[in-house]
C-alpha cells in the first residue's frame, strides 16, 4: 500500500476546550457540538488530534522522564517486572513482541502500568525515584480525561442510558479492568534489520480508546478512509484519540477502529534518536457484556475482558 502525499489526507483537529480538564464550567450546546464533531471523525477516520486537553505539558514531560529512567535500567533489573511477574506494571523487552505476526518483531521496548495504586508488589522506586507517584498522576488524569471522551462519544451516538455505559468503565485502575498507560521505547533503529521489520507492526487497537502522546519525532502512520497509509506527525500540545476494536464493536461499526504503524524514518537523522510515545489503553471492566449499544444483533455479546486479554495473549506467543 502506498503512502498518500496529497496534503488533503490529514487527520482532523479539534479544540477540546469546551470539556478540557482545566475547564469546570461547561455549556451543554457547545458539549453537544463537540460530541457531534467527535464522532463525525471517528465514523471516518477513526483517528483525531485533540487540542486542549488539559493534561499539563509538564506532567507528559515528566511521564516520559521517569519511563526513559526506567528503560536505561539494566536486563536484570527490569527482568523483575516482566508481564510473567503479575505486577502492576510489566515490560516487554526489546524486539520481544510483534503486534502484526506477519512482520518480524517490533524494534520496540515497552513498559505499561496497570494499577498504579496496588502495592502487592514492589515498583521500581528504589531505582527510580518517583516512578509510581508520576504514573498515579499521569494514570489518574488519563483516566479522567479518558470517561470526557466517553461521554462525548455516548453523546455524539445519541445513546439514552450514558450513565451505564460509562459505568461499565468503572473500574478502571483495578484488578478487574486491564486498562494500562503504556510507555513505548523505540530506540536508534540497528544499520541492519530483518525484511519487512518496522518499529510498530500494522495494527488496531483493542479495547474501548486509545490516548496517545508521542515525543517530536515521526513515524506513526494511520490507515485513512481512503485506504492508505497516512503519516500522524506529533503535533505540539495536541493528544491522539483513537477508537479500539471492542468500542467498534460495540457501536455497530458506526465508530472505526482503524490500523496503524510505526515505521522506520526515512532520514538517517530521525533513526539515529530513539522515539518514544505513551499510549493509555482504555479497556471497559473485565465483567462487562458488551452488547451492541443500537439493539441490533450485528455481533453477539461478548465480555471484555475475554475479548481483550484473548488479543493480549497473542500477542507474544509467536
Ligand atoms: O508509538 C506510537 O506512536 C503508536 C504505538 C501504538 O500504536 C500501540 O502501541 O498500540
Ligand atoms: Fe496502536
Amino acid at each position: 500500500m502506498d503512502v498518500a502525499t496529497d496534503q488533503e489526507e490529514k487527520l482532523p483537529i479539534i479544540d477540546f476546550s469546551a470539556y478540557s480538564l482545566q475547564n469546570d464550567e461547561t455549556d451543554d450546546d457547545e458539549l453537544q457540538r463537540l460530541a457531534t464533531r467527535l464522532v463525525q471523525a471517528f465514523s471516518t477516520e477513526g483517528f483525531v488530534y485533540l487540542r486542549n486537553h488539559g493534561i499539563p505539558n509538564t506532567l507528559i514531560s515528566k511521564t516520559f522522564a521517569v519511563a526513559n529512567k526506567f528503560f536505561s535500567l539494566p536486563e536484570e533489573v527490569k527482568t523483575r517486572f516482566s508481564k510473567s511477574q503479575g505486577c502492576s506494571l510489566y515490560w516487554v523487552g526489546y524486539q520481544a513482541e510483534k503486534v502484526n505476526p506477519a512482520r518480524p518483531a517490533d524494534i520496540k521496548e515497552a513498559m505499561g502500568v496497570y494499577r498504579p495504586r496496588d502495592n502487592e508488589k514492589p515498583w521500581p522506586n528504589q531505582e527510580v525515584p518517583e516512578f509510581q507517584e508520576t504514573f498515579q498522576e499521569m494514570y489518574d488524569k488519563c483516566h479522567l480525561f479518558s470517561l470526557r471522551v466517553l461521554e462525548l462519544i455516548a453523546r455524539g451516538l445519541q445513546i439514552q442510558d450514558i450513565p451505564s455505559f460509562l459505568a461499565m468503565h468503572s473500574l478502571i485502575g483495578s484488578r478487574a479492568n486491564i486498562t494500562s498507560l503504556t510507555t513505548l521505547h523505540y530506540p536508534p533503529v540497528p544499520d541492519h534489520v530483518s525484511e519487512g521489520q518496522i518499529r510498530c507492526g500494522e495494527h488496531s487497537d483493542y479495547g474501548s480508546i486509545t490516548l496517545l502522546f508521542q515525543d517530536t519525532h515521526p513515524g506513526l502512520e494511520v490507515l485513512n478512509s481512503h485506504g492508505r497509509y497516512i503519516p500522524a506527525p506529533p503535533l505540539a500540545d495536541t493528544v491522539v484519540v483513537n477508537i479500539g476494536d471492542l468500542m467498534q464493536r460495540w457501536t455497530s461499526d458506526k465508530i472505526v477502529s482503524n490500523k496503524h504503524r510505526v515505521v522506520i524514518p526515512d532520514t538517517r537523522e530521525h533513526r539515529r534518536v530513539t522515539r518514544r510515545s505513551m499510549a493509555f489503553f482504555v479497556n471497559p471492566n473485565d465483567d462487562a457484556v458488551v452488547t451492541c449499544l443500537d439493539g441490533s444483533d450485528k455481533y453477539k455479546p461478548i465480555t471484555a475482558g475475554e475479548y481483550v486479554k484473548g488479543k493480549i495473549m497473542a500477542l507474544t506467543n509467536y
